[in-house]
């Protein structure tokens, strides 16, 4: 389902300053989303932990996006993550879901023991996401050398490998890590036998430039060696780059994108891999159907027990809402012309109906009369100018936007005043 193409006459409304040609080669690219939301997202402090049975849901929601891998959990943190993970990937095999199961741990064989464990019971193919600390920071606090970390990241990797494991090799804060470190770790995991290396920005402190230059260090260093490796970017959000930095991973070269629902994760959380999906599509670097995006997004929050700002993207209360008059008025004049398409693209940059939802106009102080009137007729009511005038009165003075209740009152009190 792509965004839907514009009328010739619609195509004339919108002059766009991005650049959207120039992302046409990332469409071009073979990349897949990782989703974190069960891994990283699950290590907000304020977040609850799904059951299985949710956990399972969002699972296939993934899939349902075309979302190609996800973190399930860390299998060595305890019974509960061991028997969570090893259900999700029983799911994804009876299912046949085309999605990726990976798990995490340490750089250590106790920590890929679990997953290789798993792996066997089920009989499919995981990945393992191995992460060791690799900036001077996190050595210094560590008390770690570099000979220490490439020692201790070689002996998990060849533990996964000996297993059967396919092995991402992630080194935690490599935004901050010296170039002649990742140098050391990098050639070590490949040579030893990583597919992939994720490059994270764990503390949320990148810029576009940083991701560009760290990307293009890496890529040097994996054609150097000839193997065929990947690139996976995690990003954090610290800075509130976290979108940002990961869309311009993609054009820089990254093969995998990481990010959680609603950005749920560590402090501030991470790269919201829903905003992150939204702004492929809106740029025509994917096409497909993203109408279930609202329900993973809900399904996760549910989950979790976290709270959905009514300002956030797509799925906010307020997304696609508004009380203005200004606002609402051009909008009614779409839809009342049977213009769906401008309806939902004269006061939004994401068109509420290609992600199935719609625009909705209240009554509150900000509102003109345009706004009652719409919303006496949505309802079926005779919008006569008096009543029109009544409500408005009402929602002019009132400090906040007029529920259905308070309107319905005010109708009612309109009706029995005139009654009289
Ligand atoms: C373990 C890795 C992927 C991580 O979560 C981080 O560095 O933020």
């Amino acid at each position: 389902m792509s965004v839907s193409t514009p009328s010739p006459e619609h195509a004339q409304l919108i002059h766009d300053w991005n650049d959207t040609a120039s992302t046409a080669p990332m469409s071009g690219r073979s990349f897949d989303l990782f989703d974190e939301s069960l891994r990283d997202g699950l290590q907000s402090p304020s977040v609850a932990d799904p059951s299985v049975e949710e956990k399972l849901r969002i699972i296939q929601l993934m899939a349902d996006l075309g979302i190609g891998a996800a973190d399930v959990g860390l299998p060595c943190a305890g019974q509960r993550a061991y028997d969570d993970v090893t259900a999700i990937a029983t799911y994804v095999r009876d299912n046949r879901l085309p999605l990726r199961v990976c798990a995490a741990g340490r750089t250590v064989v106790s920590d890929m023991a679990p997953i290789a464990d798993i792996q066997q019971k089920v009989g499919i193919p995981l990945t393992a996401y191995a992460f060791i600390g690799s900036s001077p920071i996190r050595q210094y606090a560590e008390g770690w050398t570099v000979e220490h970390i490439r020692e201790a990241s070689q002996k998990a990797i060849d533990f996964a490998v000996k297993e059967n494991l396919d092995i991402c090799y992630v080194t935690e804060d490599t935004t901050r890590s010296s170039p002649a470190t990742l140098e050391v770790l990098f050639r070590s995991a490949i040579e030893h036998g990583a597919s992939r290396l994720c490059l994270c920005d764990t503390v949320g402190h990148a810029t576009p430039d940083g991701v560009r230059r760290l990307i293009a260090f890496t890529k040097a260093l994996i054609a150097e060696s000839g193997a065929d490796v990947k690139i996976d970017w995690h990003g954090h959000n610290d800075r509130g780059l976290a979108v940002v930095n990961t869309l311009f991973a993609l054009e820089y070269g990254a093969d995998r994108l990481h990010g959680t629902a609603m950005g749920i994760g560590e402090r501030v959380g991470n790269t919201a891999i829903d905003q992150l999906l939204v702004n492929l599509k809106l740029l025509g670097v994917i096409d497909r159907d993203l109408t279930k995006l609202v329900e993973f997004v809900r399904a996760v929050a549910t989950a979790t027990k976290v709270g959905i700002p009514i300002n956030y993207p797509l799925v906010g209360e307020d997304a696609f809402r508004t009380a203005t008059g200004v606002h609402a008025a051009a909008i009614i004049k779409a839809k009342r012309r049977g213009d769906e398409w401008l309806a939902d693209r004269v006061y939004s940059a994401v068109p509420a109906g290609e992600f199935g939802k719609g625009q909705t106009i209240d009554v509150g102080p900000m509102s003109g009369m345009s706004n009652v009137t719409f919303w006496l007729e949505q309802q079926g009511m005779a919008a006569t100018e008096e009543l029109g005038k009544f409500i408005l009165a009402k929602a002019k003075a009132s400090a906040v936007t007029l529920s259905d209740a308070a309107i319905r009152d005010a109708v009612r009190e309109y009706e029995g005043a005139a009654a009289l």
